[in-house]
């Protein structure tokens, strides 16, 4: 019997080559040979699995699904199959982990560095210039954060012509999907465990992954420093939020495992909830908050009127744990990460050699528009390039022809616009084929991804609570389209088959 749900069109159907695949080489790269029984099987399983385990976003099609939970869920977009990753890349992506966690709190430290820096973006992106008013207020303050947390996730691609693994960028504030993460690493296995000797692949394959637990710990720990038991964490959000799952998971973990109460608030019910004890204590609604942990605040959209930016200062003000703090979220911007990537300037934040060339070793090439030589380099070759605002939440970036009209107006206008962007050297990963499932159906095509890894970082004074490898996201989207991102609408989560 047919199952219903699974009606073409999905996967592809027509013209699916039967021939037996031998997995045994390439794991996984003969995935499109896969008996198409043997698919839907899969699929209509996955399905079921993702509804029962809580992989699931809010429906776009649903008015209330961004506000009222269990209202409007649809499973999270996810591939149906991992994708093949060589364990060598993976072990050096998490390697690198503490080491980005420590360089983020040392730069976070120079505040000269990060003024500096920005300065000129300062001029031409409004949106970085409010962050840098704040945080200069903070340093005229002389305000000292002696407990820092920081939950980061480094996105990497693996750069198919030079054999590199190469960073894409640095998450510094409201890192997404430590929560439904793990539960596609756990899907995978799960199928894998059912049907991985049909398919020759050994659920062992797909590495562990404790993103939530450990994120969840790190905030626990914090609450625990900042050592006020009535106190309460509070999770920045914005109003309409369809990854709300993503984020409840964390809230449950904490609760549940950790008894530490969380509180959702958007940043303008601070400004009208809020207020500072005389002691510097965060008090909204009545009640104290320790940790402040962002999962809004990272997009010029999240600041709609002044009240949005009244909450921003008074959080930095307060005495709580800002997750990130100004400095932490202006040393993920991408001017920082090209500023970090010229010669020795790492040497400048960073004290053991090997930890530097480690990190030098996953720079791909990136520039200022200042540079007259590399500008006519993307200007003949604008294939080779992506142009990217300091932009958080994906959709931002301006590739191929785009790159080389942009280029050109900005020479032509001679505008200061020049410092709103930072060039980087375009990554060409191998493309794969793949099943990507969304609303229930499974479209066969071949896609490019981007690994994830989290890092957790808790400090206080000179005591380091965590630095760790805490977990990993795997993002799997179409090789022809340029933008990535899940809540952009582009990519599906993924996880990792070690080969
Ligand atoms: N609404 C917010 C979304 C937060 C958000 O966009 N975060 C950025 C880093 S700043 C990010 O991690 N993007 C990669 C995930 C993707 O592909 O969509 C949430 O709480 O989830
Ligand atoms: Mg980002």
């Amino acid at each position: 019997s047919s199952t219903l749900a699974l009606q073409p069109p999905w996967c592809g159907a027509v013209g699916m080559e039967t021939q037996e695949t031998e997995f045994s080489l390439a794991p996984l790269s003969g995935v499109h040979g896969i008996d198409q029984e043997l698919i839907e099987t899969m699929l209509y399983d996955a399905l079921v699995w993702s509804s029962l385990h809580g992989l699931v976003v809010g429906d776009r099609n649903s008015q209330r699904s961004g506000r009222t939970p269990g209202v409007g869920m649809v499973h999270a977009p996810f591939a149906l199959l991992p994708m093949s990753f060589p364990e060598s890349y993976w072990r050096q992506a998490c390697e690198l982990a503490p080491i980005f966690n420590e360089l983020v709190d040392r730069v976070s430290l120079d505040g000269k560095f990060l003024q500096d820096s920005l300065s000129r973006t300062k001029k031409v992106d409004a949106f970085t210039s409010k962050l840098l008013d704040i945080h200069s207020k903070m340093l005229q303050m002389g305000k000292k954060e002696e407990i820092r947390l920081g939950l980061h996730r480094s996105d990497y691609m693996l750069d198919e012509q030079t054999k590199l693994l190469l960073q894409i960028e640095l998450n510094t504030i409201s890192s997404s999907f430590p929560g439904l993460s793990i539960l596609v690493t756990e899907l995978h296995r799960s199928l894998l465990h059912h049907y991985g000797e049909n398919l020759g692949l050994d659920s062992k394959n797909v590495p562990h992954n404790s993103a939530v637990n450990q994120f969840a710990e790190a905030l626990a720990k914090a609450w625990t420093e900042y050592n006020s038991p009535r106190s309460v964490v509070m999770i920045i959000v914005q109003t309409e939020e369809r990854n709300m799952y993503d984020q409840h998971w964390l809230f449950h973990v904490l609760k549940e495992k950790h008894n530490v109460k969380a509180i959702r608030k958007t940043l303008a019910e601070v400004d009208a909830l809020g207020e500072l004890t005389p002691d510097g204590r965060l008090l909204v609604g009545g009640q104290e908050i320790s940790v402040i942990y962002f999962r809004a605040g990272y997009t010029p959209n999240d600041y709609p009127s002044d009240s949005e930016w009244r909450a921003r200062l008074l959080i930095e003000q307060s005495m709580a744990i800002k997750c990130p703090s100004i400095s932490y979220h202006l040393t993920g911007t991408k001017k920082i990460q090209q500023e970090l990537a010229k010669p020795s300037v790492l040497e400048r934040f960073l004290d053991n050699k090997e930890d530097i060339a480690k990190v030098r070793k996953c720079f791909a090439g990136l520039w200022s528009l200042d540079d007259p030589e590399i500008i006519q380099k993307a200007i003949e070759n604008p294939k080779l390039f992506v142009m990217k605002p300091q932009r958080e939440g994906g959709g931002n970036n301006i590739y191929d022809e785009d790159v080389r009209q942009n280029l050109l107006r900005i020479q032509e206008e001679g505008t200061e616009d020049a410092a709103a962007y930072i060039l980087m050297q375009r990554i060409f990963p191998k493309v794969s084929p793949t099943f990507l499932i969304r609303d229930g159906i499974c479209h066969k095509d071949r896609a490019i991804s981007e690994l994830g890894v989290y890092g957790a970082y808790l400090r206080n004074k000179e005591k380091v609570i965590v630095n760790e490898q805490s977990g990993y996201l795997m993002r799997t989207k179409v090789s022809s389209s340029n933008e990535g991102g899940v809540a952009a609408g582009f990519a599906v989560l993924d996880s990792i088959y070690l080969t």
